[in-house]
């Protein structure tokens, strides 16, 4: 659990630093309603999140098996402003061990609740994916939004950052890869 109290203390200085009267009617809550936030929203550092792909079935399907349009928020680590817009997932089992498919959406989250690079979460939820599930291979695309180019800075509304981490057969084969992309675009 994130150390509420530090947070609390932090959020109080914040609002004096930028010219602010912590004690007026509208913020004196603040401090205590960003501590529970980031205790939310940065949950993912207390977990393992590959440990949700612990639970294996059994099941004899060596095909393609995606998820896709996940919903997805996480924290830019350079500014901590929000990025988000939608996970896409695929996998190809080995040996029959197949994981139920709401894991796979655990996993985003997990990763996704942390202060996070676009890089690192894509390749976090494919490498877990190869690790744990032992797959033949592994296929992440990422499409987000970040508030941090839109909010403030540069601002590019509507600009979308897409990133992908391709693993194992994927990799090694063309037509699997462009089937897998095909079907996420779709
Ligand atoms: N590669 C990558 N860059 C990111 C991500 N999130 C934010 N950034 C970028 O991190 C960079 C930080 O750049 P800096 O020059 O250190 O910070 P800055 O002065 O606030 O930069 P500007 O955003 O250009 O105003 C910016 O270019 C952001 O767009 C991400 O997930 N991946
Ligand atoms: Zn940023």
């Amino acid at each position: 659990m994130v150390d509420q109290d530090k947070i609390k203390k932090a959020v109080r200085m914040i609002l004096e630093a930028i010219g602010e009267d912590p004690e007026r009617e509208g913020l004196t809550e603040t401090p205590d309603r960003v501590a529970r936030m980031y205790n939310e929203i940065f949950s993912g550092l207390w977990e393992d999140p590959e440990s949700h792909l612990e639970k294996i079935f059994s099941e004899q399907h060596e095909e393609m098996i995606i998820v896709k349009d996940i919903p997805l928020y996480s924290m830019c680590e350079h500014h901590l402003l929000p990025f988000y817009g939608k996970a896409h997932v695929a996998y190809i089992p080995k040996d029959g061990k197949v994981t139920g498919l709401s894991k796979l959406a655990r996993v985003v989250e997990g990763y996704a609740k942390r202060p996070q690079l676009q890089e690192r979460l894509t390749s976090q939820i494919a490498d877990s994916i190869m690790n744990r599930l032992n797959a033949q291979g592994a296929l992440v695309v990422v499409e987000a939004e970040h508030m941090c180019m839109t909010f403030r800075g540069v601002k590019k509304p509507g600009s979308k950052t897409v990133t992908s981490a391709v693993r194992g057969l994927f990799r090694r084969n063309k037509a699997t890869r462009a089937e897998a992309f095909a079907l996420i675009k779709s």
